[in-house]
């Protein structure tokens, strides 16, 4: 009976099957052909949040770099194998929240640069392959510690101005987020190699190595995360890939200091090409080369299904075929059950919420009440939202600021104007909003009388959240909503103090979210703690800031080498 079998008896078995030829074999030795790389330890701590304290050192030199910001507008080049470019189609970033002052000016790539790139990038991929892990671990280390003392108040100012962030929440993207992921995807790499296949045969030695993918990477990030972008161009570069980087528009410059300070940090020209593009071109020109191993997207769903639609209709031109990975909207939730703790929920919420005006990809923007709840928590958001502070990022009191651009503001606007017409909607707070200046839309709370109505079911990706208080007897039929009435599975929350319940929760919710918060809110995930991603129309759930995450940019390749030389080519049971 083979659960009888113990672990050793099989390896025994095992091995005495490889020793039934051995009057065929003349045996050899000698070192291994393949050397394993020799991992280096590494602190894995994540990157202190600062305090910009008035008077602190950090503040000081992060109010100089905004004051420079401002005063300026970069120049920003194509950089193609370290060769800078421009083009008549240019375009600029302004500040969200004062539309007219400009920060810096670029220009899209034609198609016959973005083919150009392509071709630098397999040249670079030639020589950045065969560099040894352990010198591609000590340019992310060395990055990690650049973003962390030398650019960490450019990164902050330019994540602050140029996407809208208030300073904390900067701090906890450019600076530590980005770091961390460098640190850790360096660990990453290296631990990859802990896995080696079984040896059982002192005559066969079998390992594995990880090469880079054949062919180069597009990279497609995002406006609202600097270490996003950051994580989507490098981290398959760690694993020897060559990547074409677009960066979005609307985080053009600390996308490209990142970009900047990478290269100082020692990564070799050609090994990731800054090409901002217009969307649609860059994707016309990735998906028809036959070079093209993998998309690494982060950014909405509907950009992400036209991606992967044109991979699909190109099929039959690629020589590998491309491993498309992508993380994508959310719709995500908040389920409060009647045991939970208020004054918690109310902060969680008013945090998830409304920091970074809801356009975190995380954000929660759906809420379940239990009617015995809901006028302690209706108080508790509301009184919560009268002591936001709304205003420019350069003022260090304000809680969130503008939405990034026209179009994401006429797109919330749009659900706000819904909401107040729908007769089923009740507008609780907020619903201001003011473009004249700034994007700027007022935290919103909605309280909705029907579940599936278009504001508990579409992604609005800004500062909207809306209620829907159910009866406190109907616990289950509430959960298979939260579970059932959107397509998306990003990130969600339960709050109790009845374990019982949250066990309940946690199996019933299983499949709802690629992150699940037990008494946490749904945002705020923390690189190496809670790995990220989800499933759904939320993304393939790769989880970026875990070990997983690198598997995707390797092509790992078995090696057996045998030490035997056959003396002849019979089998035992032939030998007469
Ligand atoms: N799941 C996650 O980890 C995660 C993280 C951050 C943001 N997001 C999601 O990203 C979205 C917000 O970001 P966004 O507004 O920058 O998204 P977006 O889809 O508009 O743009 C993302 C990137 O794709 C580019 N792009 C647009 N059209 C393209 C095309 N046809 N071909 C190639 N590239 C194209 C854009 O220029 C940008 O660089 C939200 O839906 C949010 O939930 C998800
Ligand atoms: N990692 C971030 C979300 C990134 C998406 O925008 C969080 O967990 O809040």
């Amino acid at each position: 009976m083979i659960s009888s079998i113990t672990k050793s008896t099989l390896h025994l078995s095992s091995t005495k099957r490889f020793y039934v030829g051995k009057s065929f074999l003349r045996c050899l030795s000698g070192p291994p052909i393949i050397q394993e790389p020799v991992a280096q330890p590494i602190n894995l701590v994540n990157e202190p949040i600062l305090g910009y304290l008035k008077g602190s050192s950090e503040r000081s030199l992060l109010e100089d770099a905004l004051q420079h910001r401002q005063s300026t507008c970069e120049e920003i080049p194509i950089v193609i194998a370290g060769k800078e470019y421009w083009t008549d189609d240019v375009h600029y970033q302004t500040m969200p929240s004062n539309h007219q002052k400009k920060i810096a000016k670029f220009c899209y790539a034609t198609p016959e640069l973005l083919q150009k790139s392509i071709s630098a990038s397999l040249e670079a991929r030639k020589s950045w392959e065969k560099v040894p892990l352990n010198k591609k671990v000590d340019i992310f280390l060395k990055a990690g510690d650049l973003v962390s003392t030398k650019y960490r108040s450019q990164l902050n100012a330019s994540t602050m101005l140029g996407q809208g962030k208030t300073v904390f929440q900067a701090e906890i993207d450019a600076a530590c987020e980005l770091a961390d992921f460098l640190r850790f995807n360096a660990d990453f790499a290296q631990r990859l190699y802990d896995y080696q296949p079984v040896n059982v045969d002192p005559s066969i030695r079998n390992s594995v190595r990880h090469r880079g993918l054949e062919g180069f990477i597009a990279a497609v990030s995002p406006f609202n995360f600097t270490a996003i972008g950051g994580n989507l161009a490098y981290a398959p570069a760690i694993m020897g890939n060559v990547v074409l980087w677009k960066p979005s528009d609307t985080a053009m410059l600390s996308n490209y200091i990142v970009f900047r300070l990478m290269e100082e940090s020692g990564i070799p020209s050609g090994v990731v090409n800054f090409v901002p593009a217009e969307g649609p071109t860059f994707g016309r020109a990735i998906t028809t080369s036959p070079h093209l191993s993998a998309i690494n997207f982060t950014g909405s769903v509907p950009t992400f299904h036209w991606l992967w639609m044109q991979v699909g209709q190109n099929v039959d031109r690629f020589r590998n075929l491309p491993r498309l990975v992508g993380e994508c909207g959310g719709k995500n939730y908040h389920f409060v059950h009647s045991s939970a703790n208020v004054e918690h929920v109310v902060n969680s919420t008013l945090r998830g919420a409304f920091e970074y005006s809801g356009q975190k990809c995380s954000a929660c923007s759906r809420l379940y009440v239990p009617s015995s709840l809901w006028k302690q928590i209706k108080e508790g958001l509301v009184e919560g939202m009268k002591q936001m502070k709304i205003g420019p990022v350069t003022d260090f009191d304000t809680f969130t600021s503008s939405v990034i651009d026209e179009r994401a503001y006429n797109r919330i606007a749009s659900y706000i104007k819904h909401a107040e017409q729908a007769p089923h909607i009740e507008v609780i707070a907020g619903g201001h909003r003011d473009k004249s200046v700034g994007y700027f839309i007022h935290p919103t709370l909605l309280e909705t009388k029907d579940p599936r109505d278009r504001v508990m079911v579409e992604e609005i990706f800004g500062p909207v959240l809306t209620a829907f208080v159910y009866d406190d007897n109907a616990v289950d039929e509430t959960l298979e909503l939260v579970d059932s009435s959107t397509s998306f599975a990003l990130t969600g929350a339960v709050f109790a103090e009845d374990r019982e319940f949250l066990a309940q929760a946690a199996e019933r919710l299983k499949m709802s979210a690629g992150n699940f918060y037990i008494n946490d809110k749904s945002t705020g995930a923390v690189v190496g703690q809670q790995p990220f991603g989800g499933g759904r129309l939320s993304g393939t759930n790769d989880k970026a800031g875990s070990p997983h995450y690198l598997l995707r940019w390797t092509s790992p390749q078995a090696i057996k080498q045998s030490f035997n030389h056959l003396t002849q080519f019979k089998y035992p049971h032939m030998e007469k």
